[in-house]
């Protein structure tokens, strides 16, 4: 298992994109016909974030935001969620926030428009990760799209080289979106050196095909992609396949299934953040590798099932009922 330091004043910190959501109102329709959205904080490490304070973790952020409405609605809403905003660095340069507007189509068919150019996320410059803030904590959470540019790459590394030298876990969230990279060559390069530095991965099926493009993996085989990584510094991979579930891999040569819970889904994205808010709050108090994973996927039920990612993000009481009434088979 992971063991985590102790001594430490903080649970968990993000490194990584602050950004704005806008889910669509009308829901079953494409984009075309959609008019009103509501407006959330949104970004992937972000909404893990706000998972991780919603299950009573302390936790801050180490990120950069646009001056502007957006970037205060952004860290204005970190800290009600008491999270330290003390690493959100605003940018002076006229930067924007990133926005993801969402099409929901059906439960099962929905994508997400995103709006990337220019955005104040990536300009995080290696000098404002804030070292005291990842010194502090028990657990680092990187996220791919960081790497994706200048200056962000070198603050994402910056941030990995801090948990190394004060001995925070460190976990990595693939979050792979293309928009932002320019070639899959490059893509695949800087995950790979980023994942090397990692005690934990996370990611989907697809997102570890585009780590191994140069193929050695044309099997797809899960056990193969997990073992690569236990010759570095990973202690568990977890690959998510989706509503078909996830399985995780432990350096010890164990692996364990999960199924998804039934849901009442309105939306498929946000599965994933809220799955990793669960199932690393579920490492951070020693559970069985089993039932971290079993507590992410009831998150992630709950979430695929609201209109929001981080405003949905559950309390430990409400995956706890979940489990509970998903076992007596009396989910609402
Ligand atoms: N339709 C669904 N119904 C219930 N749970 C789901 C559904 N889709 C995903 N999940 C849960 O969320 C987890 C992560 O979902 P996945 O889609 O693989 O990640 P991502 O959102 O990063 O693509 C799954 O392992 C599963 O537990
Ligand atoms: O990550 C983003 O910029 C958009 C997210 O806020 C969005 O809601 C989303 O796509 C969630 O991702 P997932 O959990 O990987 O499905």
């Amino acid at each position: 298992m992971i063991q985590f330091p102790t001594g430490k004043q903080s649970d968990f910190v993000a490194v990584g994109r602050l950004c704005i959501d806008l889910n669509a109102n009308e829901i079953n329709r494409p984009m075309e016909d959609t008019v009103t959205f509501t407006k959330y904080v949104g970004g992937s490490p972000a909404n893990i974030c706000i998972g991780m304070a919603r299950l009573g973790l302390n936790a801050g952020f180490v990120g950069k935001v646009a001056d502007d409405q957006m970037g205060r609605f952004i860290v204005r809403y970190l800290e009600q969620n008491g999270i330290s905003t003390s690493g959100v660095v605003t940018d002076r340069t006229g930067a924007v926030t990133g926005l993801a507007f969402t099409e929901i189509k059906s439960p099962t068919d929905c994508s997400i428009l995103m709006y990337r150019d220019n955005v104040a996320d990536l300009l995080l410059e290696p000098s404002e990760v804030n070292e005291e803030l990842i010194a502090g904590t028990r657990l680092l959470l990187i996220s791919g799209t960081a790497l994706a540019q200048s200056p962000s790459r070198e603050a994402v590394f910056q941030a990995l080289e801090y948990a190394r030298r004060h001995g925070a876990v460190i976990a990595f969230d693939l979050d792979y979106r293309p928009y932002t990279w320019k070639s899959d060559e490059e893509t695949a390069v800087f995950y790979n050196l980023a994942a090397e530095k990692c005690d934990i991965i996370i990611g989907t099926r697809e997102e570890f095909d585009m780590m191994e493009q140069f193929g050695e993996n044309p099997e797809r085989s899960d056990e193969i992609t997990a073992s690569k990584w236990f010759g570095y510094k990973a202690g568990i991979v977890v690959i998510k396949h989706g509503k078909e579930g996830s399985i995780a891999y432990t350096k010890d040569g164990n692996s364990h299934r999960a199924d998804s819970f039934q849901a009442k889904v309105i939306k498929t994205f946000g599965a994933g953040d809220s799955y990793a808010a669960g199932f690393l709050y579920g490492l951070m108090q020693q559970w069985s590798v089993s039932d971290c994973m079993r507590y992410g996927s009831a998150a992630a039920a709950i979430v695929v099932s609201s209109h929001s990612c981080s405003d949905a993000m559950p309390t430990a009481k409400q995956v706890n009922d979940f489990i509970a009434q998903a076992e007596q088979g009396t989910q609402a």
